[in-house]
């Protein structure tokens, strides 16, 4: 087992407080402030102190560490996650996860790592105006996240949920992948969703984020920041409101004043701090075109056990229908396995009573795909806006588009199709009153008669994207391709809410990468101005 590294971390000295620990009204100042800890902010954290710049770093969430991960959802929900993972969009149609603790998203993600694909960079400089991230400027970076957080393919054998896809898509003759994973010395637990006991999982949590402290940055936590005040073209100060671990608020404030300002609370949270600081907006684009690769379950029971909720969650993918129609055709949908913990099972599946008794009984024998359908790249593809209610808390307006449904149900037909192949007894769609199929040619008959919608059917995120968009045209873009504001001249935004579309992708690589490199880019012309 690797040790925490906060231990000793803390006992050297490194400069980590809660916000309570800040006097009320003091003003704090830096060089840089990076609001938010995950994969877009922890990245440029590390960048940043390594180059020799004071900065300082605010995480809404709690610390948490090894020894608080004790592989139970009751306590990682509520502990680790946006709304104790209970999110939902405002039409309580999708659920959606999204971190909320030091390391961000990357404390809970599953560990997938897959590069950003040439279809969505070539889209994006075709249509949305993002210069220099192609996937060959892309590619120096990529190679130095994968190496800084020791991205390989993951060499063990996939868990039974995984071979699944193997042997259904291997019999189908459709194209399928192992997957490239963010770890070193796992144990194949299979709880990366609740935090690693183990510090296998390469989250911020266990890298970055040290190696900034390490070099004199600082951190603080359960500190959200809740407005930034503006003076012209610069950001002034910022706002932060100490929050208990349940995230409600305190009565104790500071601020900050920095040279230059950070934005890396994820996608639906920067765009929220910047509409409820009222920032420039001309063109009315900040929290539009959220993406969120909007999920659809397919269950299947098998003879042997599958135990989903064991061994490394993610092995294998299938790419088989990401672009089948084209870039900006009917949906795609990328296959991949979902793990399955007790509570997951019962929150993102369908019935009552008996019918959900029986269910739940099998769970040892279930095995879980999802299709991850590939929204925002059109009016047809669909996309979320985040709107502020009177406190100016954020919520995310996300119908689901007639063409998502459309996508539904191929992705049902396909994922049912596919667990049949791999020797399924049964499958089950995860869309009210379906029944259990025991035969594809009966499932792929109801399917097609079925009419797949909003809240009759389960829809499930862990892929936030968007609302703050780069590229270089600012009537669709908040930031430019170098992630700076096209309105401030010293913020940047640093994660994964300058997607101008969601990418087809998990996201995790792509933040890395594109953050290193304009990270890189910040770094130089700080070295001008600081
Ligand atoms: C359960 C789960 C599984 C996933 N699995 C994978 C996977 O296997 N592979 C993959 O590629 N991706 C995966 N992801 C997604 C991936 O982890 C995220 O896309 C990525 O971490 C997003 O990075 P980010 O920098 O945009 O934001 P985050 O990593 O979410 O970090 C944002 C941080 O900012 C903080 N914050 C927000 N607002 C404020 C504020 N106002 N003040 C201070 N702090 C603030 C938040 O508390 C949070 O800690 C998964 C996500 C989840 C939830």
């Amino acid at each position: 087992m690797t040790p925490d590294p906060f231990e000793a971390g803390i006992a050297s000295g490194w400069n980590v407080q809660q916000a309570t620990d800040i006097a009320n009204a003091e003003q704090l100042k830096t060089d840089v402030v990076i609001v938010g800890s995950g994969a877009g902010g922890a990245t440029a954290a590390e960048m940043l102190a390594l180059a020799g710049f004071k900065v300082l770093i605010l995480e809404a969430g709690p610390l948490k560490r090894s020894k608080d991960f004790v592989m139970e959802e009751r306590r990682a929900y509520p502990e680790l996650y946006q709304q104790s993972a209970a999110m939902l969009n405002q039409q309580q149609s999708i659920g959606i996860m999204q971190g909320r603790a030091v390391g961000g998203s990357t404390t809970v993600n599953w560990t997938t790592s897959i590069r950003t694909p040439d279809k969505t960079l070539s889209f994006w400089q075709s249509d949305k105006r993002v210069e220099g991230l192609d996937a060959q400027s892309l590619a120096p970076y990529f190679e130095a996240a994968e190496q800084r957080l020791g991205i390989t393919t993951w060499t063990a054998d996939a868990n039974p949920n995984n071979q699944v896809i193997a042997d259904g898509c291997r019999a189908l003759g459709w194209q399928y992948t192992k997957i490239n994973r963010n770890v070193k010395g796992c144990w194949n637990l299979g709880y990366c969703g609740m935090g690693c006991p183990i510090n296998a999982k390469q989250s911020m949590l266990v890298t970055s984020i040290p190696t900034a402290l390490s070099h004199g940055a600082r951190l603080i936590t359960q500190a959200q920041v809740w407005q930034m005040s503006f003076d012209g073209e610069r950001v002034n100060e910022l706002l932060v409101r100490a929050i208990d671990e349940a995230d409600r608020s305190l009565s104790r404030q500071f601020s900050v004043k920095a040279k230059h300002v950070i934005l890396a609370g994820g996608a639906i949270n920067t765009p929220a701090l910047l509409m409820r600081s009222n920032a420039q907006d001309p063109h009315r684009v900040l929290g539009r075109n959220t993406t969120l690769h909007p999920s659809l379950i397919s269950a299947a029971i098998f003879d042997e056990p599958i135990k989903a909720h064991s061994g490394a969650p993610q092995s294998y993918y299938s790419d088989e229908f990401v672009w089948k129609n084209g870039v900006q055709g009917r949906m795609g949908f990328k296959i991949e396995a979902a793990p399955l913990h007790p509570m997951l099972l019962a929150s993102k599946s369908f019935g009552f009573g008996r019918q959900h008794a029986d269910l739940m009984k099998q769970f040892n024998y279930l095995h879980a795909s999802i299709a991850l359908v590939r929204d925002g790249f059109d009016s047809l593809h669909g996309a979320g806006q985040v709107v502020l209610d009177e406190q100016g808390h954020a919520h995310l307006n996300y119908p689901l588009s007639k063409g998502f449904w459309e996508a539904a149900k191929r992705a049902f037909m396909a994922m049912a199709q596919m667990q049949f192949a791999a020797g399924a007894k049964a499958v089950l769609p995860i869309h009210d009153n379906m029944p259990m199929f025991e035969s594809w040619q009966h499932a792929s008959k109801v399917i097609a008669k079925t009419n797949f919608e909003e809240l009759t059917t389960v829809v499930a995120s862990a892929h936030v994207m968007g609302g703050c968009a780069m590229g270089e045209d600012p009537t669709m873009a908040w930031v430019s391709s170098q992630g700076k504001s096209h309105y401030y001249k010293n913020l940047t935004v640093m994660d994964g809410s300058i997607f101008p579309t969601s990418l087809g992708a998990n996201p995790q690589l792509s933040i890395y990468a594109i953050t290193r490199k304009n990270c890189e880019t910040l770094i130089k012309e700080l070295h001008e101005r600081v």
